[in-house]
């Protein structure tokens, strides 16, 4: 038997999404945020937020926990508490999932213990009433994902996912500013937002000693929608031509920048935002090879790249998805593309991911994409070979980049070089991200470099 903190330190460094893997975890409760509603005898159902001062800089975490005499058949059992009662994993827990959307759908406040949330329906959901606890069905999402999402069934109306956020950060995040103003300007390329859950917690680092942001976003599920990856993958695994679907992708990014333009701030470029541009991918560009040593030979080579990419025009700044490739796009017959998961890099601070960018950051994501299909099938399949597998990410690529400036107008390939930096920007990205976490791939955003390198597109004197 144990207190909450030390179940949960025990517990933690088993979890898909907790950040310090091999890593000890050092964690403090900053509070918990009970959620309203429960009325089954000795059983409560709150969120813990719990910071891991182990790694630098520290990383806040939340953690959904019921409390209960016994478990239930089923339940996922953190550990048992001085108390005697069980500390149970919520997300998997029917009195917390079902507490949960009635929050969401309710607008109710949670009960503050240390940590206040409130819950917010949105207008464009209007009409979905809080469900019986017999007419409506969860379950936790299953594959490898960086925060917690929840399915829910009901009896009538369309089905919802609620992604819990795992990693939390003082301010608004974009996943659900993003989806939400895009949903509600009439955009059919984002799921329907039905809801979300704000947060505000003690953080000594902030001047108020206090700071607020999204702790979960509920939105329409789209059953058995492909996402893109896959649908991309068996396209070239079949050897199947994907320059079609490839410029109807290209053209509904287009349509998604311009709405975001249309709908949220945006602004021209001045030298310092070059200036700092330039400082952030040098810095990048440090971390990037001092992890991935291998990155080393063609540090020069981004680099003039780099320089090349401040001295052409910049187009306006405005709000991008920010982490934009295959995997994050389904495909919904009725509809078209459909884009996710606006959260921006995992790897990058919150401070950089909510800031307005340029559109090229999402058009270079998902050209990589193209070139991560051959490169994966190239690894895993003998039956494939490489020549042809460059040419069906090099077709798809063009059309991609067609689709995008026939809709946009924006010549991105009139200054190919300032495209080249962000995709080589995203690559390194990559090489660091497969590096920690799928060292058996991480060829694959090298030999994007050393390609996007020897295309030779730099017509600055080389130093
Ligand atoms: N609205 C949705 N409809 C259908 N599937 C979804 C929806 N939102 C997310 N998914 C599925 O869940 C996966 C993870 O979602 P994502 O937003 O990328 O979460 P994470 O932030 O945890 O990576 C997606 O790749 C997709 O397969
Ligand atoms: O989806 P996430 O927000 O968690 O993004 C991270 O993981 C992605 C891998 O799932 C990673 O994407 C890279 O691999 C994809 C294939 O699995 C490929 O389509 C992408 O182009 C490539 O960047 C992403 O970079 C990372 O942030």
């Amino acid at each position: 038997m144990n207190s909450t903190l030390a179940l949960v330190s025990e517990w933690i460094s088993g979890q898909r999404w907790f950040a310090g893997k091999g890593r000890h975890p050092s964690l403090r409760l900053l509070g918990e945020w009970e959620l309203p509603g429960v009325t089954e005898p000795g059983v409560s159902a709150s969120s813990l937020l719990v910071m891991d001062d182990a790694p630098e800089p520290a990383v806040l975490y939340q953690i959904p926990v019921v409390r209960r005499p016994s478990p239930l058949f089923g339940s996922r059992v953190i550990g048992q508490l001085h108390s005697g009662e069980f500390l149970i994993d919520g997300v998997h827990d029917p009195v917390w999932t079902y507490a949960l959307i009635s929050m969401i759908l309710g607008e109710r406040d949670a009960i503050p213990l240390g940590v206040a949330a409130t819950g917010r329906h949105s207008p464009a959901d209007e009409g979905r009433p809080i469900p019986r606890p017999e007419d409506v069905t969860a379950h936790v999402l299953a594959g490898e994902q960086s925060n917690t999402s929840i399915i829910f069934e009901f009896a009538t109306g369309v089905p919802v996912i609620a992604k819990v956020y795992r990693q939390l950060h003082h301010g608004d995040n974009p996943d659900v500013v993003l989806q939400s103003a895009l949903a509600e300007a009439g955009s059919p390329h984002v799921p329907l937002s039905v809801g979300d859950i704000r947060g505000e917690w003690d953080d000594v680092g902030r001047a108020s000693g206090r700071a607020d942001g999204h702790l979960v976003f509920a939105q329409e599920f789209l059953d058995g929608a492909p996402d893109a990856w896959r649908v991309a993958l068996v396209a070239a695994e079949s050897e199947v031509d994907f320059v079609d679907s490839a410029r109807s992708l290209g053209a509904t990014t287009a349509l998604v920048h311009q709405t975001l333009a249309r709908v949220l701030p945006t602004r021209r470029p001045d030298a310092v935002d070059l200036e700092e541009r330039a400082a952030l991918w040098a810095r990048r560009l440090d971390a990037c090879v001092a992890e991935v040593p291998a990155l080393g030979e063609y540090r020069a080579g981004i680099e003039r790249v780099h320089a090349a990419a401040v001295r052409v025009p910049w187009s306006d700044l405005q709000r991008i998805h920010g982490d934009y490739h295959l995997g994050q796009v389904l495909f919904a017959p009725d509809r078209g593309w459909v884009l996710l998961d606006f959260e921006g890099e995992p790897l990058r601070p919150m401070t950089e991911r909510d800031q307005p960018d340029l559109v090229h950051r999402d058009v270079a994501g998902m050209l990589r994409s193209f070139d991560y299909v051959a490169g994966s099938l190239a690894l895993t399949s003998a039956s494939h070979s490489a020549p042809h597998l460059r040419q069906w990410a090099s077709r798809a690529r063009k059309a991609f980049l067609d689709g995008y400036i026939r809709v946009s107008g924006n010549d991105l390939r009139a200054n190919r070089v300032l495209l080249d930096a962000f995709e080589l920007d995203k690559a390194i990205y990559e090489a660091v991200y497969e590096h920690r976490n799928r060292p058996d791939w991480e060829s694959i955003p090298l030999g994007g470099v050393a390609r996007l390198l020897s295309h030779g597109r730099i017509s600055v004197p080389r130093t």
